[in-house]
């Protein structure tokens, strides 16, 4: 809806009405056209302002709408019927004005922004353009590279930025709309021709075409597949060559092809899947609404190698007072320097002031005493881990909330060494901690609803993309990659090399494929972990690590690669060469497939060609195979928790939606029918056999993923 007003005697004041960004829906999209119409009509209305309810202007398009038959007047001639109105009017933009809201403040003659807004063209982030006159009018107005950057990459820009590019013309502390009303009133009957900006060309910027071409291939680079991006470098390109009219066709042949493609779907799935995930809920019928979060003032982190510094710094920098504590005194030393560059260089880029105050320095683990909640991060070792956390139970506060930052360990036994163990929850950060924006919050059977939700808010007040999931051996993540690795190593077994493995992954649209990852973060991790669950141990009486272990197969090439010293790039060989240790640049390497060919002939296996089509079959569908198991244990509460996880923490591309989104694309019954094939082809992988879940949905008609949750339901309810 839009209200309409007269105010201050001769202003009508349009203001949009749809909680809680004021989304462009149909209804409000039919109040503007009507509000435009009364206000053009009425002889006693002399200008007008269009603002927004509630703090914000508009938060563009309704992204729900885009999934049914659009109904109700389209965008664009409304747009257009501002810019032509013989009135001025002025756009008072608070809060944000994002994709379509910031499309019709464009049509306004002028703009004028609160200080505090944010204003950006997202569209490219949805999988979409800004097609309602964005792409067309953005340019005209601040020119092609500012547009090209904005349009392209859907970054927000603040008012102040926005004043400095030429898109607003005011910036204001005050109340927007009672300046702006001002505003109105002072420019009635100035000429509005040079205001309206799809009669202006584009301001002139030299070199366009080399502009064009770098901009294009740095796009497509970082695309990795993503269509929308190609399209909003087009679309600019049109403004910038062609007349309006013609422009404003190209914006709409463009917008036709992605909004009804495959990754626009995709993208806008994980919109609304991120904000899903903070409406968590517990086996128990705990909830996010119904659970209160406890108060953290101060927060300890304790360990400081990788991953507790980047943790304190996420703390320090979100105002939490952080006690570091490290018991060796030079690794204490060396992180007090580290941390201190983190905050520096942190606080340079944001142009804030470093927090190098908020960390207290401690050797002594009593130090923590006072902290509300705490956060473990020493070797990923259990016998230290119940150490520490025995030495919390009885340092700690009561009602202090302890936290182990683990990547798989069992949460479960760790709350079993302390004297509160429903104040136990995991912290699983990703490396590095300050960087990466996915948290892992896991709880255990006894972890109470108030404590994962303490431990969500301070995810949420880090910045990070929180997701709570259920305890078991490497959570959600992990316990789903090891099923994608397997299968990875399994093809080298029958005949892949790295390199073609990689390749498939990398034109699926990962930025690195499995091997060129396991070479960047060391495979020693992988070999330290498998030891530690008793594989890779070799059989005293062949001396060879056996290709069957625990009952089902097992590829011991990672191992055997670890044997020779190759760890990755930081010893310049793992599964590629380096021309030096520490180098980025992989290399297929000669000694692989040679190593390859010979524990082939060792084995007897015999080497056949392996297509793209099987890599991505075996290992996405396995992953995904496990992921329908972890919904079955209710490890994760819906697909839209399993998908956030791969695409903030695991690097999926976010323009396949997430593993369980992509099931969903590729049509559950083909995901049911490859598994079976491949499980009847490797009998011993017992990951490639179709889960409950799986054939379950297929015979329920393969819903789709929006109705997973109720038939996971159903079938919960007749166990
Ligand atoms: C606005 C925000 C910055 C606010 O952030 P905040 O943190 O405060 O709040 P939340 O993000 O948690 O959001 C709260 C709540 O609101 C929901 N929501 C937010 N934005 C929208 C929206 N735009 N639509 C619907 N719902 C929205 C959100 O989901 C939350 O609810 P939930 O229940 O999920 O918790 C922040 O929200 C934000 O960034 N929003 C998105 C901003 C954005 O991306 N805007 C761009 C939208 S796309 C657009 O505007 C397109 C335009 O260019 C118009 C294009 C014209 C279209 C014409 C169609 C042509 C079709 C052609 C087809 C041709 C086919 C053929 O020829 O056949």
């Amino acid at each position: 809806m839009a209200a309409f007003a007269r105010v201050s005697g001769s202003v009508g004041l349009i203001t949009l009405q749809n909680p809680p960004v004021n989304a462009l829906s149909a209804a409000v999209r039919q109040g503007i056209v009507d509000s435009v119409q009364r206000a053009l009509r009425e002889p006693e209305v002399k200008c007008v302002v269009i603002c927004g309810q509630n703090g914000i202007f508009c938060g563009g398009a309704d992204i729900r709408e885009f999934s049914g038959p659009m109904s109700g007047p389209p965008l664009i001639p409304m747009i257009h019927s501002i810019e032509v109105a013989a009135k001025p009017v002025v756009a008072a933009i608070e809060g944000s004005a994002l994709g379509g809201g910031l499309e019709i403040a464009l049509g306004c003659h002028y703009r004028i922004a609160h200080s505090k807004t944010r204003l950006g063209l997202p569209e490219v982030t949805l999988g979409l353009l800004p097609a309602a006159g964005g792409s067309q009018r953005l340019p005209r107005l601040i020119g092609v590279p500012a547009a090209l950057d904005l349009i392209t990459t859907g970054r927000h820009v603040t008012a102040a930025e926005a004043l400095q590019l030429g898109m607003v013309d005011q910036v204001t502390d005050r109340n927007v709309t009672d300046v702006a009303v001002k505003f109105a009133l002072s420019v009635v009957g100035k000429p509005l021709d040079a205001r309206r900006i799809s009669m202006h060309s584009c301001p002139h910027s030299p070199d366009l075409d080399e502009l064009f071409e770098r901009t294009m291939q740095h796009v497509r680079q970082r695309a990795r597949g993503a269509i929308a991006p190609v399209a909003c470098v087009q679309a600019v390109r049109a403004a910038a060559t062609l007349p309006y009219a013609q422009g404003m066709e190209k914006e709409r042949e463009l917008m036709a092809t992605l909004f009804t493609s495959g990754q626009a779907r995709a993208l806008q799935y994980c919109f609304f899947a991120q904000r899903a995930i903070g409406r968590w809920s517990m086996p128990s019928g705990a909830r996010w609404d119904t659970s209160k979060p406890r108060p953290v003032h101060k927060t300890a982190v304790i360990g400081l190698g990788t991953m507790g510094r980047g943790i304190a710094v996420t703390l320090a920098q979100a105002g939490f007072p952080v006690i570091a504590v490290e018991n060796h005194e030079k690794q204490l030393m060396e992180a007090k320097q580290a941390i201190s560059g983190m905050l520096e260089r942190g606080a340079k880029r944001r142009g804030v002031t470093p927090v190098l105050n908020k960390i207290t320095y401690s050797r002594d683990i009593q130090s923590v005493a006072n902290a509300d909640l705490v956060i473990e991060a020493v070797f990923e070792d259990m016998a230290l881990k119940e150490k520490v956390f025995q030495q919390l139970s009885a340092i700690c506060k009561p009602g202090a909330l302890l936290c182990t930052n683990t990547s798989g360990l069992n949460v479960d036994h760790l709350a079993s060494q302390v004297r509160n163990p429903e104040l136990v929850v995991g912290m699983h950060f990703f490396a590095p901690a300050h960087v990466m924006k996915l948290l892992e919050v896991v709880y255990g059977p006894r972890s109470s609803p108030e404590a994962l939700a303490t431990a969500m808010a301070v995810g949420k007040k880090i910045g990070k993309v929180s997701v709570a999931v259920g305890n078991c051996q490497g959570f959600v993540g992990n316990r789903m990659l090891e099923h994608y690795m397997e299968q990875a190593l399994f093809l080298l077994e029958e005949g892949a090399t790295p390199e073609l493995v990689d390749q498939a992954l990398e034109e699926f649209g990962f930025a690195m494929g499995v091997f060129r990852v396991s070479d960047l973060s060391g495979l020693d991790i992988g070999w330290r972990i498998r030891k530690g669950k008793g594989l890779a141990v070799p059989d005293p009486t062949t001396g060879q690590t056996a290709r069957v272990q625990q009952g089902r197969r097992y590829s011991p090439v990672a191992d055997l690669i670890c044997e020779q010293g190759r760890f990755g790039q930081k010893t310049g060989q793992g599964w590629y060469q380096y021309n030096t240790p520490g180098s980025r640049v992989g290399k297929p390497d000669p000694w692989v497939h040679n190593f390859l060919k010979d524990y082939r002939a060792q084995h007897g296996l015999v080497a056949r060609r392996i297509d793209h089509q099987e890599v991505l079959e075996r290992c996405l569908y396995s992953m995904i195979n496990e992921g329908f198991r972890i919904l079955e244990d209710g490890i994760a509460a819906g697909p839209e928790d399993i998908d956030v996880i791969y695409v903030f923490g695991y690097n999926w591309p976010r323009h396949r939606g997430g593993p369980m989104f992509y099931a969903h694309m590729v049509g559950l019954p083909k995901v049911l029918e490859r598994l079976e094939h491949y499980h009847q082809a490797h009998p011993d992988v017992p990951s490639l056999q179709p889960c409950n879940l799986l054939r379950k949905l297929v015979a329920n008609g393969s819903p789709p993923i929006q109705k997973w949750k109720e038939v996971m339901k159903k079938i919960n309810s007749r166990l």
